[in-house]
């Protein structure tokens, strides 16, 4: 899951496929990427639902597994000074937040330590089914979340921001004010799922990219 795509056709329409059935990789590399606004993104959504009958469960596992993937190739365990590598995955109220639970999963797969911080649960069954399938791989649950970006900075060599996605607008309330804040002190690198949290997607179109100093740019996955 990504918010960068590519320009022309829709990515996952069968215009994307040579004849031969596979990715057509001269066209993929030749085409700029661009990123999608919040109504393209939303309308994608609506799409995949509608049209294509996904489901959110499925996409949201291809969602977080994508995320997953993406992290494992920027920041490889064996690049990283600790091993296995802890990262700290934060995640949000809605279904953003449900992709990281299904990316942390995938990461304690690949190879790394995550430890959640999950501030607001929807008692869905969706999200409490994602809750036990992390805790029955014994990936461990802040009760709070660590007061100083030191803190973080020390025991973990990752945040994955999973807090905010497309659905996000108005200014940030608590307690996720808080936690933002905490992220701008960080100096580990922030891997965000969709979008960097408290930015709307309008403006990470136009290349602001939200709450964090410009040293510390999050990656988006
Ligand atoms: N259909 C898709 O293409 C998929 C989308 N997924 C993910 O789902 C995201 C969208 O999920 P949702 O629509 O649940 O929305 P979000 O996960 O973006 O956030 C919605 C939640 O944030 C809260 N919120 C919004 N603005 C806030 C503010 N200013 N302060 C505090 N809380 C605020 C809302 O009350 C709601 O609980 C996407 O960005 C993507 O990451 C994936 O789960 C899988 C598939």
């Amino acid at each position: 899951q990504t918010i960068a795509c590519r320009w022309g056709p829709t990515w996952w329409g069968p215009q994307r496929l040579n004849s031969g059935g596979r990715w057509d990789s001269e066209v993929m590399a030749s085409t700029a990427v661009k990123y999608l606004s919040q109504e393209e993104a939303q309308a994608v959504d609506q799409e995949l639902f509608n049209e294509y009958q996904f489901s959110v469960d499925q996409l949201m596992e291809l969602a977080g597994l994508s995320c997953a993937t993406a992290i494992a190739k920027a920041y490889p365990p064996t690049s990283m000074s600790r091993s296995p590598p802890t990262v700290l995955v934060i995640c949000g109220p809605g279904n953003n937040g449900g992709d990281g639970l299904v990316c942390a999963r995938h990461l304690k797969l690949f190879g790394y330590e995550p430890t959640i911080y999950y501030p607001k649960r929807p008692n869905k069954p969706l999200f409490t089914a994602l809750v036990t399938q992390c805790q029955k791989m014994d990936i461990p649950f802040l009760g709070e979340m660590p007061s100083e970006p030191t803190m973080i900075d020390e025991l973990y060599e990752l945040v994955v921001d999973a807090i905010f996605g497309f659905s996000f607008k108005g200014d940030v309330r608590e307690p996720f004010h808080s936690i933002l804040s905490i992220l701008k002190g960080l100096t580990v690198p922030i891997a965000s799922i969709d979008i960097p949290s408290g930015a709307g997607t309008q403006k990470v179109g136009q290349g602001r990219l939200g709450p964090y100093p410009p040293d510390s740019c999050p990656h988006q996955v």
